[in-house]
């Protein structure tokens, strides 16, 4: 696979739309190359992030620690396959929800055996194994684990306090007001990592600061992420994703906005961001319900479908196939 013209795949997840790498059946494009060809391949396409898909031995994952050092030790674990996610300034970050979906899809019609295990994560100093399938309506899923505390590396540790065994509130965050945009001296969010660091904002909390039309609600909630994104970055030293949760509920849907870190914008939708919605949803509704559907801002009137079952939560979402691109 040469560096001067790539073949990708794009896909999208209600709106959130990726650039697929595949390299199950080529040769991956050398490590150091891959911040390069991210940037190029989102900066022309103005897709969301670079998704590559990737066989994984110990080879490949010795290749990818002699460049990065992200391990002291491999990854015990080996499953037959990787997903790993770049952003367009060249960041490889955790974990893409939608990314693992598409991935689900992508192997469905490469003729690989579902349901597959796959490692994600890789930035971490443990990556983690998914199981990820799909079902015979053309959806896919992704069975994530279970939702866990962010950890102190990634978000201040000072300004929380604990919900529930994986969610803490998270205060102390005023962007300023930024022309006719109006902030709370001290909003707050719930915290939680769902493969990717969340703030759930619950925008019934700030009733009296939330614009009231769609346009400048996105201008909203963009300013609240650059704030915490590009800013100083003295809460989330490494960014976090924000999701803005409008209202609904778990049967008709939970409608909410995401601004992702790493892409620094609003996008369509985030599956990461869905599992924290639901997960933040049921825990600060205390509601016994197993299932939660919700909402993003691209997905019409479908969305996805969070469940509770043994091993943790699960998203169900549907990838759309787009086409091809050369980079
Ligand atoms: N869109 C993804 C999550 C993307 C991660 C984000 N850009 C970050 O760096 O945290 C998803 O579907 O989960």
């Amino acid at each position: 696979m040469s560096e001067e013209c790539i073949e990708l795949e794009r896909w999208s997840v209600y709106g959130n739309d990726l650039l697929f790498l595949d390299a199950l059946t080529e040769p991956a494009p050398a490590e150091a190359i891959l911040p390069g060809l991210a940037k190029r391949a989102l900066a022309s396409s103005g897709s969301d992030s670079l998704i590559l898909l990737q066989t994984c031995s110990r080879a490949t994952l010795q290749a990818v620690n002699d460049v990065w050092s992200y391990w002291d030790k491999l990854p015990s674990a080996v499953p037959d396959a990787m997903v790993r996610i770049f952003e367009p300034d060249g960041s490889e970050s955790l974990s893409c929800g939608n990314g693992l979906l598409s991935a689900a899809s992508l192997l469905l019609e490469r003729g690989v055996p579902l349901p597959a295990h796959v490692l994600t994560g890789l930035p971490s100093p443990c990556p983690w194994i998914v199981e990820v399938g799909t079902d015979r309506a053309g959806r896919a899923w992704l069975r994530s684990g279970t939702a866990r505390r962010v950890p102190p590396s990634l978000a201040d540790p000072a300004s929380r306090t604990p919900v529930c065994s994986a969610l803490d509130r998270f205060s102390g965050i005023f962007p300023g007001d930024i022309d006719d945009l109006r902030f709370p001296a001290e909003l707050a969010g719930y915290l939680v990592l769902t493969g990717e660091p969340h703030l759930v904002v619950m925008a019934s909390e700030w009733k009296d600061w939330i614009p009231e039309t769609p346009t400048a609600v996105g201008r909203w909630l963009d300013a609240l992420g650059r704030h915490l994104n590009l800013g100083d970055r003295v809460f989330f030293p490494k960014g976090v994703n924000i999701d803005l949760v409008l209202g609904g509920t778990p049967e008709d849907g939970v409608r909410y906005r995401c601004f992702e870190r790493g892409v620094n914008r609003e996008t369509g939708a985030c599956g990461t961001g869905a599992l924290a919605v639901a997960y933040a949803w049921k825990e600060l509704s205390c509601e016994e319900c197993d299932m939660v559907r919700v909402q993003p801002q691209g997905a019409g009137n479908g969305g996805y479908i969070v469940r509770w079952g043994d091993g943790g939560m699960r998203l169900c979402g549907t990838p759309r196939f787009l086409g091809r691109v050369t980079s």
